[in-house]
């Protein structure tokens, strides 16, 4: 079975950490991983080399990335070709990297992003925020889309998915679709797969305990200020 197909129909995990949180070590994260695998995740996304290597021995497939912000540019999300091949050597057998059309740093080509992932034997996921720029992701040979960074781009982020660009993403692009950004309950995830997601990635309500935490804090009547 290819990468692709392993996840059709199901649930991938993001796995990342924040900078305050305690899991951001190698070893916590991928306790965190293991548990996403134990609870049915046919997939893994990770952020870092080291983590990506970790996870590669847990059996299922990663989309690897890196984040990277430089001066100057907006995008962060495996901002270089240099990134896309320590990712497919750290064993990424997808590699994510932004594809919304904004400069790369450095002036890199999506295209080149791409052919660096399939030299080293991994597929591309271009991580999106509308469906012009996953047209032309899919011109420069990628292989997955993403709607990873609707909402990120422009304006205040909203606080539920795109689920309606996975509609649209799926139904003009010749690739898989995979829904991703604030999925937070099983509803929305269902309602993905209905507008033709391939596969859904799940990061912060799954594997980022501090976010969950403050989330029902700031029901109470009382919220911590600090948190
Ligand atoms: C916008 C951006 O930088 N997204 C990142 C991409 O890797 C991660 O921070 C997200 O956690 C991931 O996309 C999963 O989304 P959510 O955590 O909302 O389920």
């Amino acid at each position: 079975m290819n990468v692709a197909d392993a996840i059709r129909g199901r649930l991938v995990v993001s796995c990342q950490a924040q900078d305050r949180s305690p899991f951001t070590d190698t070893g916590h994260m991928m306790a965190m991983a293991a548990a996403a695998v134990l609870g049915g995740a046919a997939g893994l996304r990770g952020q870092g080399v080291a983590h990506v290597r970790g996870m590669v021995d847990l059996g299922v497939p990663v989309v690897g990335l890196v984040k990277r912000s430089t001066p100057g540019s907006p995008v962060y999300i495996t901002p270089g070709e240099a990134d896309v091949t320590a990712l497919t050597r750290a064993g990424a057998q997808i590699v994510a990297a932004d594809a919304t059309g904004r400069p790369r740093p450095g002036g890199e080509k999506l295209a080149d992003l791409v052919a660096a992932a399939h030299t080293g034997g991994a597929l591309f996921m271009a991580d999106v925020d509308t469906l012009d720029a996953a047209l032309a992701a899919v011109d420069a040979g990628a292989d997955l889309v993403g709607t990873t960074l609707s909402g990120y781009t422009a304006g205040p982020v909203p606080d539920g998915p795109d689920v309606a660009l996975v509609g649209r993403l799926s139904r003009h692009c010749p690739v898989p679709v995979i829904a991703e950004g604030r999925y937070r309950t099983r509803t929305q995830v269902s309602a993905a797969f209905d507008e033709g997601a391939w596969a859904v990635v799940v990061g912060t309500a799954i594997s980022d305990p501090v976010n969950t935490t403050r989330r029902f804090a700031q029901a109470c009547p009382h919220p911590r200020l600090d948190s």
